[in-house]
C-alpha cells in the first residue's frame, strides 16, 4: 500500500539488496536468464570482500609469502639477503588491488551485464517490495514480480563489556586492511582467521605485534595441529603471542611530549592506547585491532515488515529461500545466512539462489535433493578455506573432531609434509603436516587439512575428493605428479587402505 506522497513503484523481476560478491552473482544469474534485475547498494559495488577484506588482506599477505619462499631456498635466500619488505610498495599494491576504494570497474560490469544499480540503503517494505533511500534523502520504491534476495553481508562484532573500547577507536577489518601507514606497535585481539592473517601481515610490514587470544589455541575450528603450526610461524615472525588473555579496559591518550597542546583531544594529535589485561598487566600500543567475529547486517533491512526479527542471521533452506516467510519469494545468500562466511561459498550460494529464482519464475520444480541444482549442499559437506598465514592452512570438509561429533565412524591419517620430496624441493627444512579424515563405512574422504608453505593450491584436489565422494579405490588411481607436494596423497591413501 502506498500513500499519496510515496514514490511511484518501479517494477523489476528480481531485486537484490547488497552488491558484494554474493549479490553480484545472484544478479548475474537472474539477468543471464533474461529476468529484469536491479541491485541495491549503500556503499561500494563489490562489497566488503573487494575493499576491506579478501582482496586487500591477500594483497598485504602475498609479498610476505613471496619473500618467505625466496628465503626458504639456498641460492635465492642469498639473493634477497636479510632485507625486509618495502612497506610503501606493498601498501601501494594493496591500494591498487582495492581499486583505490573506487567502484567504477564493478559498476561498469553491472552495466555491461544488464543489471540496473540503485544506489542507497535498501529495506523491505512488504511482500516483494523494497524501498531505497539515497544519501540525499530521496526514496524509490521497487517492486519485484518474482523475488527479493538479501545479500547484505556481515559487520565486525566488538565486545560490549570492555571499558573504554569505543573511545580507544579500535581498528576493525576496515582499518586493518586499508591503513595508509604501518603502525609502530599493534595489538590484535582474537585468534581467528582475521586475527592470525592480519597479525602476520602487519608484523611482516614492520609493526611490533602482540596477538591476544582469550582461549588456548589459534584457529579453533580447524585441526589442532593447524593452530599449533600457525602459532609457531607467528612466533618465528616475531609476534608476541599470548594465550589465555582477556582485555578488560582500554584508554587512548595523547602521546606524552608529542606536538599538540596539553590536554588536546587525542583524535587531533599523535596518541596511543593502553590495554588493561585480565591479569592486571598493561600494554601500550599505537593501534588495536579487534578481530572478534562477525554479525549479520540485518538490523535495518525491514525484516519486521515480513514478520522476521531484525538483527539476526537469516535462516534459509538449502535453496537459500528464507524460512518463516510465505510464498517462497524471499532469499538470503552469503554471510547474512551464516552458512559459511567465505566469499567463494557466498558466490556458490548465489549461483544456487539464482537458479532457484529462475526455476520458480519459469514455474519449474526445484531440485533440492542433496547435491541437486537448487541445493547448496557443499556449505555443510565441503566448504574449503585457505588461511594465508606462514605457514598456510588449507582445509575442506570435516575435522576429525567434527566428524566424530557428527556420529561418523572415521579414522584420521596424518603425514609429515616435510618428508615429501616435492616439499623438500619447495623449501629447505620444509615444515608441514597433512591429515585426511576417512569415513570407514562409506570408504570416502570427509575432510582434509594441509598446513605448510605453498599448500593452498593443493586444496582443490581434496575438495573434489570430498565433494565428489570419490571412492578410495578410485582415488588410488589419481596419480600425483612427481616431485610435487601433492605426492603426500600417496601416503594418505595408503593410510586409508591400510
Ligand atoms: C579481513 C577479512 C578477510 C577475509 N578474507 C577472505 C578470504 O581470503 N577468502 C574468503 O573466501 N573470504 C574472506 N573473508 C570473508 C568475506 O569477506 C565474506 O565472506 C564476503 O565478503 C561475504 O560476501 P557477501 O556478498 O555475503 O557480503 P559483503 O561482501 O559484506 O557485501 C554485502 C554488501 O551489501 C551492502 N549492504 C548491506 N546492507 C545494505 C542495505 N541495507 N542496502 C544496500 N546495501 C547494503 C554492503 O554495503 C556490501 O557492499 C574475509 C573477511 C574479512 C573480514
Ligand atoms: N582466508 C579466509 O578465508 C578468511 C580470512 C578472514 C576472514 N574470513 C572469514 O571471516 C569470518 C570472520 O573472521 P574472524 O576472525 O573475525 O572471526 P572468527 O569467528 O573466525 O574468530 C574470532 C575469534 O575471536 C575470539 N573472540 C570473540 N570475542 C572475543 C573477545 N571479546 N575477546 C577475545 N577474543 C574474542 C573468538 O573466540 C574467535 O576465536 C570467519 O568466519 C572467516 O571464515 C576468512
Amino acid at each position: 500500500m502506498t500513500s499519496p506522497q510515496s514514490p511511484a513503484p518501479e517494477e523489476f523481476d528480481v531485486i537484490v539488496i547488497g552488491a558484494g560478491p554474493t549479490g553480484e552473482n545472484v544478479a548475474d544469474r537472474t539477468a543471464a536468464a533474461g529476468l529484469r534485475t536491479v541491485i541495491v547498494e549503500s556503499e561500494l559495488v563489490g562489497g566488503e570482500c573487494s575493499y576491506w577484506a579478501c582482496m586487500p588482506s591477500k594483497a598485504l599477505l602475498r609479498p610476505v609469502a613471496a619473500l618467505a619462499d625466496a628465503r626458504a631456498v639456498a641460492g635465492s635466500r642469498e639473493a634477497v639477503g636479510g632485507g625486509v619488505l618495502d612497506a610503501a610498495a606493498v601498501l601501494a599494491r594493496r591500494d591498487s588491488f582495492a581499486s583505490h576504494w573506487q567502484d567504477d570497474g564493478q559498476v561498469r560490469w553491472l552495466r555491461d551485464t544488464g543489471i540496473e544499480l540503485a544506489r542507497g540503503h535498501g529495506r523491505l517494505a512488504g511482500e516483494r517490495q523494497v524501498t531505497v533511500e539515497s544519501e540525499d534523502g530521496g526514496e524509490r520504491l521497487l517492486v519485484a514480480r518474482h523475488a527479493v534476495a538479501i545479500c547484505t553481508g556481515s559487520r565486525p562484532v566488538l565486545p560490549r563489556d570492555v571499558a573504554g573500547l569505543a573511545d580507544a577507536r579500535p581498528w576493525t577489518n576496515r582499518e586493518a586492511t586499508g591503513a595508509p601507514a604501518v603502525p609502530r606497535r599493534l595489538a590484535v585481539v582474537g585468534g581467528g582467521v582475521v586475527g592470525v592473517e592480519l597479525a602476520t601481515a602487519w608484523r611482516a610490514l614492520g609493526s611490533e605485534v602482540v596477538l591476544l587470544v582469550r582461549g588456548s589455541a589459534l584457529l579453533p575450528r580447524t585441526e589442532p595441529f593447524a593452530g599449533e603450526l600457525v602459532a609457531d610461524g607467528l612466533r618465528d615472525l616475531g609476534v608476541d603471542l599470548r594465550f589465555g588473555t582477556e582485555v578488560t579496559a582500554l584508554e587512548r591518550r595523547a602521546v606524552p611530549g608529542a606536538d599538540g597542546p596539553d590536554g588536546a583531544d587525542p583524535a587531533e594529535g599523535p596518541s596511543e592506547v593502553t590495554l588493561t589485561l585480565g591479569d592486571g598487566g598493561r600494554l601500550t600500543v599505537d593501534e588495536v585491532l579487534y578481530a572478534t567475529g562477525r554479525a549479520p547486517r540485518t538490523a535495518d533491512v525491514g525484516l519486521e515488515q515480513v514478520g522476521l526479527h531484525p538483527g539476526g542471521w537469516l535462516d534459509v533452506d538449502d535453496s537459500c529461500t528464507v524460512l518463516g516467510v510465505d510464498g517462497a519469494w524471499l532469499y538470503a545468500a552469503g554471510d547474512v545466512n551464516h552458512r559459511a562466511l567465505l566469499t567463494h561459498q557466498g558466490k556458490y550460494q548465489a549461483r544456487i539462489t539464482g537458479a532457484a529464482i529462475v526455476a520458480r519464475a519459469q514455474a519449474r520444480p526445484l531440485d533440492t535433493e542433496r547435491w541437486g541444482a537448487h541445493a547448496a549442499s557443499a556449505d555443510s559437506a565441503g566448504a574449503p578455506q585457505v588461511v594465508f598465514t606462514q605457514p598456510e592452512v588449507a582445509a575442506v570438509g570435516l575435522t576429525l573432531d567434527a566428524a566424530e561429533r557428527a556420529g561418523l565412524r572415521v579414522k584420521a591419517i596424518d603425514h609429515d609434509l616435510g618428508a615429501v620430496a616435492g616439499a623438500s624441493l619447495y623449501g629447505d627444512d620444509y615444515r608441514g603436516r597433512a591429515r585426511v579424515v576417512f569415513d570407514l563405512d562409506r570408504e570416502v574422504l570427509v575432510g582434509a587439512t594441509f598446513v605448510g608453505p605453498g599448500v593452498s593450491e593443493l586444496l582443490h584436489s581434496a575438495t573434489i575428493a570430498v565433494v565428489g565422494e570419490v571412492p578410495i579405490d578410485r582415488l588410488w588411481h589419481a596419480v600425483p605428479a612427481y616431485p610435487t607436494i601433492s605426492e603426500v596423497w600417496l601416503r594418505l591413501l595408503e593410510g586409508c587402505r591400510g
